[in-house]
Parts: structure tokens; C-alpha cells; sequence
């Protein structure tokens, strides 16, 4: 269970059941069966508001989950929270996608058996992220092998292809799924997923050709434009700009904030790949997705025998031939037709080649868990025959819904011996007869008007229509409406009245074209897949669209028939997308059409709760002396010892062979606060008791440990001065780290800092080349940070230095200061300063002249340049010496630090004989080279 231990997660558990009772009045109830008016929308839509404010956004229906888009990223979806669902008993954590993702998971591989999860709700509500979820739940917690990934990996990444082919920006959603999806994901004997299945239904061909304002077309179209390179663009004829095609321009917006088309495409890219598309099949694919753009940009004109002429071949050259003689009106709407008629059956074909990749091959028994995405109750302002599909799919859904939990909830009762009380609630069979029967159900008769001889038309179908179910309660026209509705039902249009409320239908383009021949002869292997010649066969009646869709339905349900059912219900808070923000009316609308009250009726109408026996009684049992504090007989006769002590009335209650059933929420909540009362009272010894040890051993193992660090830490100091071992590595890390962290504070700063912190004598090698080529560095940074002008003056410095020492007050305490040269020039004739200046000077010392008395003066000073020397007095040059003059200089052997300058005999008036003394003149002239 990763870093949480089982004992740790079960704590968790128990705190999060009483903190959820205890603070119901803050943030509802987390299961809408314990409700008190359960039958009150008004209660319902609080109880939701309530928790959606606390971000909050599941609640129960029992085992039915209803959850509300929060619009923002919550920290509930981490691998922790994944750990801590995993194998934790349904009602024990707070509600969660992975509480219901896992225990049908837990009973699927303890019973064997198949189960599915139906998730709906209306667009934008969240269905697809929930579906993603809970497939990301499964990939992180179900047991895998390496040779598994590649199944696992495959399962993610079909997703991201269907999504680029099948999803589309719409107004409601900016990555609306325009298609049902039920995937099947298959498991091993050992819970390991090894395959999967999918199946979709009722593509949104009308997509293709036609995008309202600020919707957009399948985003495969836009990712190809905005990420395929120049040489596939080139090779399909396609120019990047989204504005050249008629088929994405009409919604004006191609490029969305929200949407990277361009890293998208990459992700799809990499996506066909793992999941086994040829390069055949992808230069297809994608040939097909250009031919719909070009098609779309054909224009027709009218020719001279008012049939249409294609009026600009440029296009024409990318798909193939269209020869038809038809009106100009028809040509567009056979264009349409076609683009759809591609666009849907290689929809078709990619969910199949999709599923050749997810197949396992082997034969052995698998079970399966299958995740149906469905589209929810749709009425739009003008709905047509896709809406139609879609609100029927949704009547039978509901129609599934109802049945199973009433079958549920009477098995359950017969199988705990309890009688079973007859629920009142509406029945949707009527409306789905309505629909689909045979012969006389509105789909039968939408194909007998396609197959009958002669024209069918929108109004004929109508008047079939009225004909044969004109006297339905739930159906209705213009024709056959009252007074008061017949102003807001059209000619063409007629009106259901679904369980979740009315929709008028447009009957408008109900029927459909038969497939063109061309395609079935076209060169793209993909299209010659698609559209078989054996379709074209006169003599057999082809399915209507209708048909189709009602089969798929029928074995859809029987699917789902046969396996055990878990719901998702998802609810979108309001139109903006906006997090927070709850649109009381939107949602109760919802709660409508998703037969929300109707389940909870249903979930109701018997008893609010039912546990376990021992469950039960593990939780209350300190409410009664008799069963606390251990009872020793069976549990079901500890729980009757209980009620009977706390009080419950025979109405309150049914004791099952297993289970105790708890009719009013009411009874459950008094039980549970007269638990927290007694908990408090309880508690209080064996509580202290229990904390007192733990918080001893606490301390014992921390005493443990620091016995043994501080014994590692003497065996280090001791072995120190060895070479590295098991012994002292520890120790001599540590000093070593100590000793660096130390000295980081505490390196020179400048030149002139001679200070370096004491090293311990491991590293005293180390430090003095540390201390090195810290030195060095800072000398390299001092001699580069001298500007040419600070050089000149330090020289000045070295002049003034040799004048004043020792003959000016205060001279030492001066030399701190900033130098300025005026000082010098005020003392030195600026001339003679100019004069030395001019030259590099060498050397400068004091002259150090001997009087009568054998005193020493040092009224002079010796200044040695390249090319001569200077006697300097205060204030003017006393005397040059040029070398060339000079017979030469030299020392004294005496070591006495005294220079004789050679002059020659007949500059000997001029030239005074002069000691140049001081002892490290003879050092420091050696130190010029
Ligand atoms: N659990 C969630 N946490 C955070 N954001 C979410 C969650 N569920 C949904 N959303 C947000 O809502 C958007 C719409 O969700 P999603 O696409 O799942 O809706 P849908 O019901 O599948 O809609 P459609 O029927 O149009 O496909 C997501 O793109 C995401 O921004």
C-alpha cells in the first residue's frame, strides 16, 4: 500500500465515515439515501450545493455515484489516493470514482464475473475525464508484467487517436466526444488487464460539413494543418492556413486558446505507433482527411440543362471523379453526403483497426469491467435525427437503470429473507415502444417510408407517422396538438415526450443516400474497406441509419444485461465553465434528465441503510453493556441485544439473514451521535492507557537509534587518522563536510586577508591547496581589477612612500587615506616629478649623506629609472646621473647595504660621492631584475 500501512489506511477510513456523519450539517450527507426528505428536489439540489461548495464533488446514490464538474484541478486523483481506495470497502472512504472503479474491480476477481460502469450526463459534464480516471486507476493499481505495458500503453494511448478523430470544440465543451464510446477492458485470472474491446456509436457526421458558430470541426482536421510537415501538406495537396476550407471555416474558430493542435498531433503521431498502424494504413488515413477538405471546396455551377457542373477543377484532381446529373442544390448535398458518408465509416474502420491492436490473442477465460461513454439528454434549439439517436439511446439507458436496481434491490431482499414491498415509479417502456417497436414504433415506420417505392419525403414520413402513433400519450404534431402548444411545434417537426421531458424534432434530412459506387472502386485501401460492393446489391434491402442504430442499441443493452452495473451520473455546475459557480436551475434540470430522483425513489422506497451484521456491531457495540465490551455469540443476535437496548421500534427496522436494514436515516443519525457521546465517556482509560505505551515505545526507538549513532560517531574519531574503512568513513565524511561548510563562511575576502580557518589535520593537505588557490585567485582578481590610471598612482604612491617616511607627521596614520596626487606634486617640483614620471622608475630610496658629526641625513632621495639616476631633493632635481656617465654600480661585499655608484674622475666636481644605503635596497634592486 505504498508509504501508507494497512493499519494506517484503516484509521484514516474510520475517521473519514464519523467526519463525514459528524459533519453533515457543513457538508451534507455523502450518500443521498440518508436524506430525510428524500423525495424533495429542493433537499437533493442543497445536499449537492452543500458539498460542492466544500469541493466536495461526489456523493452516493446508494452504489451510484453522482458527480459534479468542479472546472479546476483537485488533489483527489493522486497514486496516494489511488493506494488508499485500493481494496477498502465501498462505504468506508469518502465517495470516489476509485471507490466505484474498485470495488467492481474487487468483486470481479472474487466472483468472477463481468461487470460494467455506465457513465452520462450532458456535454461538458465531465464524462470523458471520468472514464480517463478511472482507466488511470486500473493502469496504476491492477497487478502488471513488462510484457503487459504494451497492452497497458495501448489502452491510454487509444484514447488520444479516437479523441483527434472523434472530439471536437463545441460551445459546450472545447473537447466534446461526438460519439458514444463502451470499451471493455479484459483481465486476466490474476486481475492483470491484458486486452481490450471497443465499440462506438453514432459518429456526428454532420460535423463534417457544417460547424455552428464558434464550434469546430473533429480536431484531426486542424492538428493535421498545424503540425503535419511541409512535405505530407505538399503530398495532400493542403495548405497549413485553416481559412482555404470551406468545412473549417463556417464555426469562425479555427485556432482555441485552450487547444494546442500542434502538440496534439505529435501525441496522435506517437500514439499510432504503439498502437500498430502501418505507415500504409497512416498515409491512407491521412489522404482521407485531406480528400474531405478538398471535397468540401468543390463549388458547382448550373450548366445549360440546369444540371451541375463542377465549376473549379483544382480541386477535382486530389479525390476522385463526381458525375452525376443533378441539380445544383442536390450536387452540394450529395458533396455533403459523401464527406460524412467518408468521414463516418473511416471513423468506424479506425475504432476496428484500433481494437486489432487491443485484441488478446489467447483463449483463456477472461473477465471484463466495460466503460460506457455515453452522450446524455440532448435538446438543442433545433433537433434532428442525430438528437433524436441520442435522447432514444438515453430512454433505454434509464429504461436499464431502473430495471437493474429494482432487480437488485429485490434479490438482495429475497436473498436476506425480507419481504419485498412493490415501489412506485414511473416505467419509460412506453416511451422506448414508442420508438422501437416492431411495425408500429416510429423507427419501423421511418423505414418503411426509405424502402417504400417512390419518393419519400420529410412530410410524407409525418403523415405516416401521424397516421400510426398519433394517438400515443407521449407523441406529438402540429396537426394533433391543443390550441395552446400548436404555436411552438413546426410543420416538419414532431414531439416526444422523453421521461426527462419534451423535445420537439425537426424531420427534416431523416433519410439518407445510398453509398456511390466510385468509392467502392477508390485506390485508398481504407475507403475500398469501407465501402463494399456488395452494398450496391439492388436486390437486397439495405438497413436505414435508424435500424442500425436501434441494433447496435438492442446488443449494447444486452451487453450491459448481463453483467453487474455500476453508474457514474455527471453534472455540469453551470454554462461558463467557470469553477465554484453552481446554476441552481441548470442542475435541477439535470437531476431530472438523469432520473436522479426517480433511482433515489427507487433506492429509497425500502430502507435508507443496510450493513453487515458485524459491521454493525464492531462500530456501535459500546452503545449496549451487553455487547461491550466483546460479545461472544453470533453477530446477528449481538445487533438485536443492541436495538433492543438503544431503542428502536419495529417500524425502524428489518433484520435480514445477513444484513440489519434501517428504514429512516433518522434512526441511523441518532445512533451514530448517541455513539459519539459515548465515545468521548469511554474512551477516556483504556484510550490514555493505549497512548501512554505508544508514545513510550516512540521514545524507547528513538533512544535506540541515537545509542547507536553515538556510537558510530566515537568508533569514527578513534579510527580518524586511518586510511578510509567501514569504521571512520561516517566520521570523516562528517568532519569533512563540517570543516567545508565552515570554511564557506570563512574565506578571504582580499588580497591583503592573510587569515584561514584552522583545518583538522585530515584535511590539512587539503586546505593548504585550497588556501592556494584561493590566494591565487584573488591576487588574479585584484591585478585584473587595476585600472591603467590606479597603476599610475600606485606608483606615485611608492615615490611619495620613499619622501615622506619618517620625515612628514602623521605620514602613517595618511597612508590609509585615499591617495591624491596634488600632495606629492605640491612637494616635488612638478617638473622634476614630470621628468621621473616620463621614465619607468625603478627604484626610490632616501640618500643617506653623512655630516661632520658622522649623522646621518636623509634629506635625499636615490630614484633609479630605465635609463638614468636621479638625486631628488624636496623640490627640484639635485642631480642626474646618466648611466652612460657612470662607470657602474656596485655593492659592498660587507653586507652592509651600501651601493657605490663608480663616477668618473672628470664628472667628479659634479657627481657628490654618495652611500646609497638602507639594507634592502640590494634585495629590492634584484627584485627589478
Ligand atoms: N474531475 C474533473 N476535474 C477537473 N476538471 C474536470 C473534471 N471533469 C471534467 N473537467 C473539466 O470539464 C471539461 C469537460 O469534461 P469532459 O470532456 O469529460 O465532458 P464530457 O461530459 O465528456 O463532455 P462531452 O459529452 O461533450 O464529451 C474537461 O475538459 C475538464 O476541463
Amino acid at each position: 500500500l505504498g508509504s501508507q500501512s494497512k493499519e494506517e489506511v484503516e484509521d484514516n477510513t474510520d475517521e473519514n465515515m464519523e467526519g463525514a456523519l459528524i459533519a453533515r450539517d457543513r457538508v451534507g450527507v455523502q450518500d443521498f439515501v440518508l436524506l430525510d426528505s428524500h423525495t424533495s428536489e429542493t433537499a437533493f439540489l442543497n445536499n449537492l450545493r452543500k458539498r460542492y461548495q466544500e469541493n466536495l464533488i461526489y456523493t452516493y446514490i446508494g452504489t451510484l455515484l453522482v458527480s459534479v464538474n468542479p472546472y479546476k484541478e483537485l488533489d483527489i486523483y493522486t497514486v496516494t489516493q489511488m493506494q488508499l481506495y485500493r481494496g477498502v470497502n465501498f462505504f468506508e472512504l469518502p465517495p470516489h470514482l476509485y471507490a466505484i472503479a474498485d470495488n467492481a474491480y474487487r468483486v470481479m476477481c472474487s466472483e468472477y464475473n463481468n461487470h460494467f460502469i455506465l457513465i452520462s450526463g450532458e456535454s461538458g459534464a465531465g464524462k470523458t475525464e471520468a472514464s480517463k480516471k478511472i482507466l488511470q486507476y486500473y493502469a496504476v493499481t491492477c497487478p502488471t508484467t513488462e510484457q503487459l505495458q504494451i497492452v497497458r500503453d495501448r489502452l491510454l494511448l487509444s484514447n488520444p487517436v479516437l479523441e483527434a478523430f472523434g472530439n471536437a470544440k463545441t460551445l459546450r465543451n472545447d473537447n466534446s466526444s461526438r460519439f458514444g464510446k463502451y470499451m471493455d477492458i479484459q483481465f486476466d485470472f490474476k486481475g492483470a488487464p491484458v486486452g481490450g474491446h471497443i465499440l462506438s456509436y453514432l459518429i456526428e457526421k454532420s460535423r463534417v460539413v457544417h460547424q455552428n458558430h464558434g464550434e469546430r470541426n473533429f480536431h484531426i482536421f486542424y492538428q493535421l494543418l498545424e503540425g503535419g510537415d511541409k512535405d505530407l501538406l505538399c503530398w495532400l495537396g493542403l495548405e497549413r492556413n485553416p481559412q482555404k476550407y470551406a468545412y473549417l471555416v463556417q464555426g469562425r474558430c479555427a485556432k482555441v486558446f485552450s487547444i494546442n493542435d500542434k502538440n496534439d498531433w505529435k501525441i496522435v503521431r506517437k500514439a499510432f505507433s504503439i498502437i500498430d498502424f502501418t505507415e500504409k494504413d497512416i498515409e491512407h488515413l491521412f489522404g482521407i482527411v485531406a480528400s474531405v477538405l478538398h471535397l468540401g471546396n468543390i463549388q458547382f455551377e448550373e450548366d445549360s440543362n440546369g444540371h451541375a457542373i463542377i465549376r473549379d477543377g483544382t480541386q477535382i484532381k486530389w479525390i476522385s471523379k463526381v458525375l452525376s446529373p443533378l441539380n445544383v442544390d442536390l450536387a452540394f448535398y450529395a458533396r455533403d453526403a459523401v464527406a460524412k458518408a467518408i468521414y463516418g465509416r473511416t471513423f468506424t474502420w479506425l475504432v476496428n483497426k484500433i481494437n486489432g491492436s487491443l485484441a488478446n490473442k489467447d483463449s483463456t477465460r477472461k473477465t471484463v469491467i466495460g466503460l460506457l461513454d455515453i452522450y446524455g439528454f440532448e435538446v438543442l434549439d433545433t433537433n434532428s435525427f442525430e438528437q433524436f439517436c441520442i435522447n432514444y439511446c438515453n430512454e433505454k439507458l434509464q429504461q436499464l437503470l431502473i430495471e437493474m436496481t429494482l432487480k437488485a434491490e429485490q434479490e438482495e431482499y429475497e436473498l436476506e429473507g425480507i419481504e419485498w414491498e412493490p415501489i412506485p415509479y414511473f416505467n419509460n417502456k412506453i416511451i422506448c415502444d414508442l420508438v422501437e417497436q416492431k411495425h408500429k414504433g416510429i423507427i419501423s415506420i421511418l423505414d418503411e417510408e426509405c424502402l417504400r417505392p417512390g419518393e419519400a419525403t420529410d412530410l410524407s414520413f409525418l403523415e405516416k407517422l401521424e397516421e400510426k402513433v398519433g394517438d400515443h400519450a407521449h407523441f406529438v404534431t402540429r396537426k394533433l396538438a391543443d390550441q395552446k402548444t400548436r404555436k411552438s411545434i413546426d410543420w416538419v417537426d414532431f414531439r416526444l415526450l422523453h421521461y426527462a421531458g419534451e423535445v420537439t424534432y425537426c424531420a427534416v434530412g431523416s433519410f439518407s443516400l445510398p453509398p456511390f459506387q466510385v468509392l467502392c472502386n477508390s485506390k485508398n485501401g481504407i475507403i475500398r474497406e469501407c465501402f463494399l460492393l456488395s452494398e450496391l446489391d439492388n436486390r437486397r434491402r439495405p438497413e436505414t441509419v435508424a435500424t442500425q442504430f436501434k441494433n447496435s442499441l438492442m446488443s449494447l443493452i444486452e451487453i450491459l444485461m448481463s453483467k453487474e452495473p455500476s453508474y457514474v451520473r455527471c453534472i455540469k455546475p453551470n454554462e461558463n465553465k467557470e469553477p465554484g459557480k453552481f446554476d441552481d436551475y441548470l442542475i435541477r434540470h439535470q437531476v431530472k434528465y438523469l432520473g436522479l430522483m426517480e433511482h433515489l425513489r427507487v433506492r429509497r422506497a425500502g430502507f435508507a441503510y443496510r450493513r453487515k451484521y458485524e459491521l454493525f456491531l464492531q462500530r456501535y457495540k459500546s452503545l449496549c453493556p451487553a455487547t461491550w465490551p466483546h460479545w461472544h455469540g453470533p453477530a446477528a443476535e449481538g445487533v438485536e441485544r443492541l436495538i433492543k437496548h438503544i431503542g428502536y421500534k419495529p417500524e425502524e427496522y428489518k433484520l435480514g439473514r445477513t444484513k440489519i436494514f434501517i428504514r429512516f436515516p433518522k434512526t441511523l443519525f441518532a445512533t451514530e451521535d448517541a455513539f459519539e457521546f459515548r465515545k468521548h465517556l469511554l474512551g477516556m482509560v483504556p484510550l490514555e492507557a493505549c497512548w501512554r505505551g505508544a508514545l513510550a515505545r516512540k521514545e524507547a526507538k528513538k533512544r535506540t537509534w541515537a545509542v547507536q549513532i553515538i556510537r558510530k560517531f566515537i568508533n569514527g574519531f578513534i579510527n580518524r587518522k586511518k586510511p578510509l574503512c567501514p569504521e571512520n568513513i561516517e566520521f570523516v565524511k562528517l568532519v569533512q563536510y563540517k570543516y567545508f561548510m565552515k570554511l564557506r563562511d570563512h574565506v578571504p575576502k582580499n588580497v591583503l586577508d592573510k587569515s584561514w580557518l584552522q583545518p583538522p589535520s585530515i584535511l590539512e593537505e587539503t586546505s593548504e591547496m585550497l588556501q592556494k588557490i584561493c590566494i591565487r585567485n584573488l591576487v588574479r582578481k585584484y591585478c585584473r581589477g587595476v585600472t591603467a590610471e590606479r597603476k599610475v598612482q600606485l606608483q606615485q604612491k611608492v615615490v611619495a612612500s620613499a619622501v615622506f617616511r619618517g620625515k612628514k607627521e602623521g605620514y602613517l596614520q595618511s597612508i590609509n587615506q585615499p591617495f591624491m596626487d596634488t600632495r606629492l606634486k605640491n612637494d616635488i617640483n612638478p617638473k622634476v616629478l614630470q621628468l621621473i614620471q616620463g621614465e619607468k622608475i625603478k627604484y626610490v630610496t632616501p640618500v643617506i649623506k653623512y655630516d661632520r658629526n658622522g649623522f646621518k641625513a636623509r634629506d635625499r632621495l636615490l630614484v633609479l629609472t630605465q635609463s638614468s639616476a636621479y638625486v631628488v631633493e624636496m623640490a627640484k632635481i639635485k642631480q642626474k646621473i646618466d648611466y652612460a656617465t657612470l662607470k657602474g654600480i656596485s655593492t659592498s661585499n660587507l653586507s652592509d647595504g651600501i651601493v657605490v655608484i663608480h663616477v668618473p674622475e672628470d664628472n667628479k666636481q659634479k657627481v657628490e660621492k654618495c652611500n646609497v644605503a638602507t639594507g634592502s635596497l640590494w634585495l629590492e634592486a634584484r627584485s627589478w631584475g
